[in-house]
């Protein structure tokens, strides 16, 4: 998928979340990094749809997130920082059948698509847990499984790393290697995304960096001082 920003800008009120930005993004994997604040959710949300530029335009393969919303906002799939909040059904198969039943599958093609998708991230025994029975790591991974299923070409990761212990991070990083779709991954854990050959650093609302991951890390930590 080809992401493009046209001097976009997103505003919360008198707050500029992100400046004015121009720049066209295609790579498999894409890492943004920054301090806390500095508009790296605000960058995302404008991708998946879920804010609208306040000024300028963002594009998904030619398609505008806001006069084209529905077709745009069905190329991304976004997972959020507390993953086991866009869990909204009681038990994990239900809340990943739910994107397949509002496209109008029929029963028994909703129920092979969910085996199928659980068992691709390894998690089909967890199929009648509830979310509160769930781990951090077994959270990111049901809810990835909720998000694939609605085949979007790309996922946004939104730390998925945030609070895991390393056992569960081992699972998340090898779940997002192993993704065969477009993966943005937004993280304070740089090992994540060092290997990218495309990361962003973002500082005060505005792009500061865009290149490989390691140069990317390199200049965040001159930023941030240590
Ligand atoms: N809904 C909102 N209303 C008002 N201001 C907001 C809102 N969301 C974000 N902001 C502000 O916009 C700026 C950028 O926030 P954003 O969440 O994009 O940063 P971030 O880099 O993702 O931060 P973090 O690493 O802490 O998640 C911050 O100053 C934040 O306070």
């Amino acid at each position: 998928m080809h992401i493009r920003f046209d001097q976009a800008e997103l505003r919360y009120g008198d707050r500029v979340a992100l400046k004015p930005l121009t720049l066209s993004l295609s790579e498999p994997r894409i890492g943004v990094i920054g301090l806390n604040g500095s508009g790296k959710t605000s960058f995302a949300r404008l991708i998946a749809g879920l804010a609208k530029p306040s000024f300028g335009k963002v594009t998904l393969d030619g398609l505008d997130t806001v006069a084209d919303e529905k077709a745009a906002r069905a190329k991304t799939g976004f997972i959020f920082q507390n993953p086991g909040h866009q869990i909204i059904l009681p038990v994990i198969r239900e809340d990943v059948a739910l994107g397949p039943k509002s496209r109008g599958l029929g029963a028994a093609d909703v129920d092979r698509l969910v085996d199928e998708t659980l068992a691709r991230f390894g998690i089909s025994d967890l199929a009648v847990r509830r979310p509160h029975e769930l781990s951090g790591g077994e959270l990111q991974l049901a809810a990835l499984a909720a998000v694939c299923v609605n085949r979007p070409q790309m996922v946004i990761f939104d730390e998925p790393t945030n609070q895991l212990d390393l056992k569960n991070r081992a699972k998340v990083k090898a779940a997002i290697e192993g993704l065969v779709e477009q993966a943005m991954v937004i993280s304070h854990d740089l090992d994540l995304v060092e290997d990218f050959p495309r990361v962003l650093v973002f500082h005060e609302g505005t792009l500061v960096f865009d290149g490989a991951g390691e140069d990317a890390i390199a200049r965040y930590r001159e930023i941030a001082g240590c």
